[in-house]
């Protein structure tokens, strides 16, 4: 997306052809930083530190890293090391595995020679499918915010709740949850969406706000806790969210909260999707709440929180008395009953076995 006069995405190849440039997300939306990852140990040191977050951007940024091991040694030794310690990062979110997975299943056939440039290709193209899935999602998500418009005065907004980010900062470009909201702005839908902060690491806060300001998407930052009340007063239209791995029974991993704010909106009948590129699917997982492992971050996340202060220095100050412990659950599972739908690149599936299988026949 743009950033002032100027187009990104989140991940791209250095101009030395070797190394990996991102967008240091823990910097925003303070300040806006490019960082170079010249080795598979950087790579997997921004993953798990989530200097880039979010599910589809996770995955490319693993592919890179199995083509930068390639790069410093393409042997056996070095892609089954490579795909190890990307892998150890971070467990939620499944398309990391898919990529890593993908990476090494097409390399160890290729002759270590040819392994490197491979590599570099395959994950290019990781990331410009994730672009074309998105974009699709975003066509798919557009209708659904079309149609509850049809239902408004001429003029009136549309109001979106989102959590976390599934924007695309999530991703290498567009976003999933915010897809269709950037697609509405386009077609000139009145749009305007509610922005969970999303404790403890504030990327509602931090990184949706700053996309959202950046497109001038009418938005408001609220506290994880307010989507209920705003609910139960009529000002939420529809909930998107994204999602780190969604079960082939419809079940939904995503930030934690997530369940919270689903059951808000079935209590509310408030219209609740999730927007997901089919990376995103496990079907080998049929029961998600008892299946998919949540990642448990430090505490620290919680009792430590980073800030701009008043003298402009970007800083951690700390919410809770030092001797309090902190748990730090990730992520949490909305079960299916829960899900209105699931917004994919091929269309809008009901979210269980049979939906997501009326889609997705292949699997
Ligand atoms: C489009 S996937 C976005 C997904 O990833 C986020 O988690 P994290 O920031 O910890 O990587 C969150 O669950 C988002 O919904």
């Amino acid at each position: 997306m743009n950033v002032g006069d100027r187009h990104y995405r989140t991940i791209w190849l250095n101009k030395d052809g070797c190394s990996v440039d991102i967008i240091d997300q823990r910097w925003l939306p303070h300040e806006f930083r490019i960082v170079t990852l010249r080795t598979v140990d950087d790579i997997a040191v921004a993953i798990r530190d989530m200097w880039v977050r979010g599910a589809p951007l996770i995955g490319v940024t693993a592919a890179y890293g199995m083509a930068v091991a390639m790069a410093a040694d393409p042997s056996d030794t070095a892609l089954d090391a490579a795909w190890e310690k990307l892998h150890a990062t971070r467990p939620t979110a499944i398309n990391l595995r898919w990529a890593l997975d993908e990476m090494r299943k097409l390399l160890r056939p290729v002759p270590v020679g040819e392994r490197a440039e491979m590599a570099y290709r395959r994950a290019a193209g990781i990331a410009d499918e994730d672009v074309e899935l998105n974009r699709a999602i975003g066509e798919n998500g557009l209708a659904i915010i079309r149609e509850i418009a049809a239902g408004k005065k001429p003029g009136e907004r549309v109001n979106i709740l989102t959590h976390c980010n599934a924007g695309w900062l999530a991703t290498v470009d567009y976003g999933t949850a915010t897809a269709p909201i950037y697609l509405a702005m386009e077609a000139g839908i009145p749009v305007h969406v509610y922005v969970d902060e999303t404790r403890p690491r504030n990327q509602g806060a931090q990184l949706t706000a700053w996309e959202m300001a950046g497109h001038g998407v009418p938005h408001t930052l609220i506290v994880d806790n307010a989507g209920g009340h705003l609910m139960q007063h009529g000002d939420v239209d529809l909930v998107i969210v994204g999602t780190d791995r969604t079960a082939a029974n419809g079940d939904v991993c995503n930030k934690i909260g997530t369940y919270l704010k689903a059951l808000a909106a079935k209590d509310n009948s408030v219209p609740f999707y999730v927007a997901l590129p089919s990376p995103t699917i496990d079907w080998t997982v049929s029961d998600g709440i008892r299946e998919i492992p949540i990642e448990e971050r430090s505490g620290e996340e919680v009792s430590l929180v980073w800030g701009k202060t008043a003298s402009g220095e970007i800083a951690q100050v700390r919410v809770s008395p030092e001797a309090t412990p902190a748990g730090n659950p990730a992520f949490d599972v909305t079960p299916a009953r829960l899900v209105t739908g699931l917004i994919t690149e091929r269309g809008v599936a009901e979210a269980s076995r049979s939906g997501l299988k009326a889609l997705f026949p292949e699997h």
